[in-house]
């Protein structure tokens, strides 16, 4: 990025500044891949057209301020636009008493004195898209193009097409010709789920919504392009033809486009003088991280369309609209560190520390990195000048690296097991990242100051430890006021220290420790489920428990035996051991029995004998007594299999009422059947 330079005289420096605007320009209209925030564009571009302002001698025909857009891509055929496609003025003062300035303008202009009347004006959001031509013919769309240039854009109709709030036929008496001119964009909502699922499968994420909505459009395949969601408004029209009774207001045309069924955003007004701005402005910039999608600002116009086209055009923008910009949602800044946090679940996320930054109405100096791979596949390093996004309730993230400022110095690649040396750097337990999945993860659960709150509300819950009364509130104000650090700690609560916390009434405390106290009884299957082992649900404890008996097998039980206990496969048995390998865990695991939580343990059910052994079954319809997952727990508790569909591999189906296809084919493969007696009896033999 060019830094201004102080010494340059203004040609050399209107030169300099070209150059830099062309090559942001093109990676941005053309390539789709900004080089940088919007922000540091539109600062270079301001000091572009002060300079030609304060020398007009310096101005030049292919001057970036004199032209839109970028050069249309030649793997699109040309679209020549009846009537270009413009830009809109964006005024300095973007404050909301702003708009009395373009207000004076107009009165000036149009020859108005403070005696006449308001002129009336519309406002409407400035959405930050792309912006599309749509033409309809009889009411039908038969193109779409980008603004390209303004005068000659690219045919993209296939993949505008795809998008499902963009009519293919328009309602009602459509004109002969009807050029909508609007934006295509991509709701936050959407590009956040986008990008959370490219991360899951470790594939590239989008840049930031308009870039995905640009992307997508200039697509070559509509394929990729329907996969991307995208969504519509209109906010302006091109050619028209053929309409008796056009609108002769912007209002009253935006109202008309709604009725032909074209998506018109309802955050729109029309009214007398600048006050009617200063509102929406002030309205709007309140509510705009509430928006589903992204705007940069308002824009301001002249609500007649005759007062318009007496105003007309000036450079590349109409004089009787403006743009007012809310602060920046993407700025640039620079990485100062990268810190690893871990979250109340146990996930370790990095987390970039910045010099501060005053990007989407805040001030920032953390951005989120999301996982491992998103790190090394940005190439964030120490060091880096990076653009920080920060829009809507979203936590700010790193969005991308400008590698043109990267210093001869910067740091390392990013390595995150190395960086914590294996351990999680609240408690000093292993981490893991298990195939297939993005996320390291502290595996300290137990002991893990970052996951007390969750793992103490994870062992109340109603399935694990049933303890009424321990919510989230209560959960907070113990670990916060260094009451419960382990969960043994709710075994050593005392009357006294719980009723003299917030809005505890002595009724509720006794009941508390109550609850507390009956929850030392329980069974070895909701202990385990407790201990909130990852992929230890409670259906898997119950397995545990009875395979095993006892809870002195399991902590010290290998893989192989691990992975005798139905279905649990690699990844569940690795994570159990590592669990139990934890010290700290175990530790806590030894305490809560010395406080006296305790079960009945049984006789190992891994010693009984396995008449199933091996056997692999099919049930169908309904049984008398046993339900479908009691048939299949003691199946597979005698050491069977239970699957889906009837094959020659198939050694027993076992049918009850209204048995149906799976029934037919085991009698046409000769599969064995049974019916639940028969199936009983087969598991007694055990
Ligand atoms: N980051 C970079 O490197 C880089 C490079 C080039 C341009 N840019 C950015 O692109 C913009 C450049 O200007 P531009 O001409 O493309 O757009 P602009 O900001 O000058 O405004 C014109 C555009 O606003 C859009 N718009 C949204 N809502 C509208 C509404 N209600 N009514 C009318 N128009 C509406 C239309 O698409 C129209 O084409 C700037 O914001 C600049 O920061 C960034
Ligand atoms: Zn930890």
């Amino acid at each position: 990025m060019t830094q201004p330079d102080l010494f340059a005289q203004p040609a050399e420096r209107a030169t300099q500044l070209r150059a830099e605007i062309a090559r942001l320009d093109h990676a941005y209209y053309v390539l789709d891949a900004p080089l940088a925030p919007d922000a540091d564009y539109d600062a270079l571009f301001r000091e572009l057209q002060q300079i030609e302002a304060d020398h007009p001698e310096l101005r030049t025909p292919d001057s970036p301020t004199q032209r839109v857009g970028g050069a249309p891509l030649p793997e699109f055929a040309p679209v020549r636009h009846a009537v270009p496609m413009l830009s809109i003025q964006t005024e300095t003062d973007t404050t909301p008493e702003g708009a009395a300035a373009f207000d004076q303008r107009v009165r000036n202009r149009l020859g108005l004195s403070a005696d006449d009347p308001p002129v009336n004006y519309c406002a409407e959001l400035k959405f930050d898209g792309l912006a599309i031509s749509l033409r309809y013919e009889h009411g039908q769309l038969v193109q779409a193009a980008t603004r390209g240039d303004g005068e000659t854009g690219e045919d993209v109709t296939q993949n505008v097409r795809t998008i499902r709030s963009v009519p293919l036929q328009l309602r009602g008496n459509a004109p002969a010709v009807l050029e909508v001119r609007g934006e295509v964009l991509m709701k936050r909502a959407d590009f956040e789920r986008y990008n959370a699922r490219q991360r899951d499968k470790g594939l590239p994420t989008l840049v930031n919504p308009r870039n995905g909505a640009a992307g997508s459009i200039r697509q070559l395949d509509p394929a990729i392009a329907a996969q991307r969601p995208l969504a519509f408004y209109a906010y302006g029209w091109g050619e028209i033809a053929g309409w008796a009774q056009q609108p002769d207001t912007h209002h009253a045309m935006l109202d008309a486009l709604e009725t032909f069924g074209l998506p018109v955003a309802p955050q729109r007004v029309h009214g007398p003088g600048a006050q009617t701005l200063i509102d929406f402005h002030a309205r709007i910039a309140a509510a705009r991280d509430s928006l589903p999608f992204d705007i940069d600002g308002v824009v301001y116009k002249v609500d007649s369309l005759a007062l318009q086209r007496e105003l007309g055009f000036r450079n590349r923008e109409p004089v009787w609209a403006v743009a007012h910009k809310y602060p920046a949602q993407e700025r640039s800044t620079k990485v100062i560190g990268i810190d690893i946090q871990v979250g109340r679940t146990g996930k370790l996320t990095p987390v970039a520390k910045l010099e501060p930054v005053f990007v989407g109405g805040v001030t920032v100096t953390n951005a989120t990195l999301h996982n491992e791979d998103e790190v090394r596949r940005k190439d964030v390093r120490v060091g880096d000048t990076v653009i920080v996004r920060r829009a809507g309730d979203v936590i700010p993230e790193v969005v991308s690296v400008v590698l043109s400022a990267r210093p001869a110095d910067v740091g390392e690649p990013f390595d995150l097991y190395q960086r914590l040396g294996g351990q999680c750097p609240v408690c000093g337990s292993a981490i893991v990242r298990e195939a297939g999945e993005a996320d390291w993860r502290c595996t300290g659960g137990l002991f893990c100051a970052a996951q007390r709150k969750q793992a103490i509300l994870h062992y109340a819950s109603r399935r694990a430890m049933d303890i009424e009364g321990l919510g989230e509130k209560l959960v907070d104000q113990l670990v916060d006021a260094g009451i419960v650090r382990v969960l043994p700690d709710l075994y050593r609560l005392g009357l006294l220290k719980l009723a003299a916390l917030d809005r505890m009434a002595e009724k509720s405390a006794a009941n508390l420790l109550q609850a507390l106290q009956a929850s030392k009884t329980t069974t070895l299957a909701r202990f385990l489920y407790a201990l909130g082992i990852r992929h230890v649900g409670e259906a898997t404890a119950k397995d545990l428990a009875r395979h095993f008996g006892g809870l002195d097998a399991i902590l010290d039980a290998p893989l192989e035996q691990l992975l005798e206990v139905p279905d649990v496969g690699p990844v569940v048995a690795q994570s159990i051991r590592t669990f139990f390998d934890q010290p700290h865990n175990r530790e806590v695991v030894e305490q809560l029995r010395a406080c006296g939580v305790h079960w009945s343990e049984a006789a190992p059910d891994r010693d009984a004998p396995k008449p199933l052994a091996g056997k692999t079954l099919v049930l169908t319809g309904t049984l008398p007594t046993l339900s479908r997952e009691e048939a299949k727990a003691r199946i597979e508790a005698a050491g069977g299999k239970v699957v889906g569909s009837v094959s020659k591999k198939t050694d027993y189906v076992v049918a009850g009422a209204e048995a149906g296809s799976k029934l037919a084919k085991a009698q046409e493969l000769g599969v064995t059947v049974l019916d639940e007696a028969e199936l009983l009896k087969l598991l007694a033999d055990s």
